[in-house]
């Protein structure tokens, strides 16, 4: 049998990347990036021009179509490898971004008559503007005690398919009306691939972000109820279709796509899958014990169990949710590699920026030198990482940032080290909360830019959570992992794999080189993390809500 391939596409927020991988070993052969035309639309509607409110955040739907057909006909032509040969494609979303379609899985927003509607259009999953319903889906599945509850930390967030849905209702019943579905865009995207009148949906989405269960269904007719009559049957009508666990086969791509795509019709087709989810199997792992950080601008922690267990704050845990047979476990912080961006870019003094450009090194690196020579403590400064707010384990993104300890000597190399120490903490305050549930985490794997980026950060995670960390190998642990996704679709039968853990085996590596505790640090650390405890509970758990008040302030000083 000739060499086979497959593809995974990895839809970000600002663009999206389709790579071309082999089976045999997990090489990447070939990549391409296609930015999407229409981006993030927070201001005005395309075309009609129609203004946004503050905390919206939409997508244009044609623009993950051009991925498919500018990007995978790019990595084929570079890679020079015979479509025939390619025999499974996977992809990997953003998630909550969802949109409503009509009868024909056509989104309502291509229909000229309802494209001046804002809700028509695909929402992203960091479109904020459903808090108000998100507010009250809290409130009344506590006051019911609802079991769906403590499997998402206490809270569901704004940022979810039921939270967006009813904005919809509230907003526009009249595309609640039209709408035949309201879809993942994930799970869209791959109905356009396979054409299928009957639509698919991945447990993954499905779990973590539409309280889906794998035994118990979707929450009650009561419940929706109780929210508002007119959601009474939402699950039944406008989010039908059959939950499949990842891995299986969505159906084969058609004749039309296959040429626009420069692939062979009937090529595998994997189900939806989330981008830091798709990323555990991207760095080979496929048992429990093992955390994978997902480190950029924000970071998603994903976990593997063996049973349901209550977490304090973490986001979901659902049953093939990551990796089939398992309990995936996913928690996160809202911001990292965005708190380091804000003090680059809001806070060094321009000498900084000189040194830096002398040196030839961005600022990034210059801090990160300098901070390299002080040892843990050294400092005398201690953070609290909420510039975003805490999405675990506090769930309050009603928190702010902190920095203790100032004195006239401060340096800028010293408060980056904070802040690189302040997101190691709010790491550890999650590896704590799961391993203290039962839900062990005896190593951590990190992918994204950070690793790459900054080596101290990654020391710092080492020593704070007294772990080893290794590194993933790929640039693109996503991509691959939904590659992988679409090689298991085809099947071992057709040059694929019959599961992702035999994929993984095959096709996932991590560096040499790991991140090792280094004990006197630890030590160092250990006494520094109980402060930052004591910090984090004084003001996150309301013994001190100045952070609240400061804000209700704020807002009555801008009006
Ligand atoms: N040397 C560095 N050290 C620490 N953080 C960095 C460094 N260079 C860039 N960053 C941060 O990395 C983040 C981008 O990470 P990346 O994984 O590339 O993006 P994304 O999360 O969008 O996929 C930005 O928030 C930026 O501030
Ligand atoms: O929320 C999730 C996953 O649950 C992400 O899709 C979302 O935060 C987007 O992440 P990225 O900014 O693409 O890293």
């Amino acid at each position: 049998m000739s060499k086979k391939y497959a593809i995974g596409v990895d839809y970000g927020t600002e663009s999206g990347r389709a790579v071309l991988v082999d089976l045999s070993d997990g090489t990447e052969v070939a990549d391409h990036v296609t930015p999407y035309p229409h981006n993030v639309i927070d201001e005005k509607l395309p075309v009609s021009g129609v203004k946004l409110e503050y905390d919206w955040a939409l997508q244009h739907p044609q623009d993950y179509i051009d991925v498919l057909t500018q990007s995978v006909p790019a990595v084929v032509r570079a890679s020079g490898v015979d479509p025939a040969d390619i025999i499974g494609l996977g992809i990997d979303f953003t998630a909550c971004t969802m949109l409503p379609i009509d009868k024909a899985g056509q989104p309502l927003c291509f229909e000229p008559a309802l494209a001046a509607n804002p809700h028509s259009w695909v929402k992203l999953w960091k479109h904020h503007a459903a808090q108000d319903e998100a507010t009250l889906i809290n409130e009344i599945a506590a006051s019911r005690g609802e079991a769906f509850l403590p499997r998402y930390g206490g809270k569901i967030s704004s940022e979810w398919m039921i939270a967006k849905v009813w904005q919809i209702l509230n907003e526009a019943p009249e595309i609640y009306e039209q709408a035949d579905r309201f879809l993942e865009a994930t799970d869209w995207v791959v109905s356009q691939m396979t054409g299928q009148s009957e639509i698919v949906r991945n447990s993954c989405t499905a779990g973590y972000k539409s309280i889906w269960h794998k035994q118990d269904g979707y929450p009650s007719q009561d419940f929706f109820k109780a929210l508002d009559p007119r959601l009474v049957d939402v699950t039944e009508t406008k989010l039908r279709g059959d939950v499949v666990a990842l891995g299986t086969k969505a159906g084969e791509l058609t004749a039309a796509m296959a040429e626009r795509m420069g692939l062979v019709a009937g090529t595998a087709i994997a189900v939806g899958n989330v981008d830091a989810h798709a990323a555990v199997p991207g760095v080979g792992v496929v048992t429990p014990g093992k955390l994978v950080m997902a480190m950029g601008t924000s970071i998603c922690h994903m976990l593997l169990g063996t049973e349901e267990k209550e977490v304090e704050g973490m986001c979901g845990v659902v049953e093939d949710g990551i990796i089939p047979g398992y309990l995936g476990y996913e928690a996160g912080q809202s911001a990292v590699g965005d708190i380091f961006a804000w003090y680059v870019e809001q806070g060094v003094p321009a000498y900084v920026e000189k040194a830096a450009a002398e040196e030839g090194i961005n600022v990034h690196e210059w801090l990160e030198r300098r901070a390299s020579a002080y040892k843990p403590g050294e400092t005398g400064l201690l953070a609290l990482d909420w510039w975003n707010g805490n999405r675990s384990v506090l769930v309050d993104t009603e928190l702010n940032g902190l920095i203790l300890g100032y004195s006239l000597l401060t340096k800028p190399e010293e408060i980056y080290r904070t802040l690189l120490e302040a997101t190691a903490f709010g790491t550890r305050k999650i590896v704590d909360a799961f391993h203290s549930n039962g839900v062990e985490v005896e190593e951590l794997y990190a992918c994204g830019g950070l690793p790459q980026k900054n080596h101290l950060l990654m020391q710092i995670y080492a020593d704070v959570t007294n772990r080893e960390i290794k590194i993933a190998d790929s640039k693109q642990t996503p991509a691959l992992g939904a590659a992988m996704f679409g090689a298991v679709a085809a099947g071992a039968d057709k040059g694929g794999y019959d599961s992702i853990v035999d994929a993984a085996k095959q096709m996932a590596r991590v560096r040499k080189e790991t991140f090792k505790p280094i004990a006197e640090n630890v030590a160092v650390y250990e006494k520094l993390y109980q402060e930052y405890s004591k910090l984090h509970d004084y003001f996150g758990r309301g013994d001190n809500d100045v952070m609240k008040r400061l804000r209700s302030i704020r807002e009555e000083a801008r009006q």
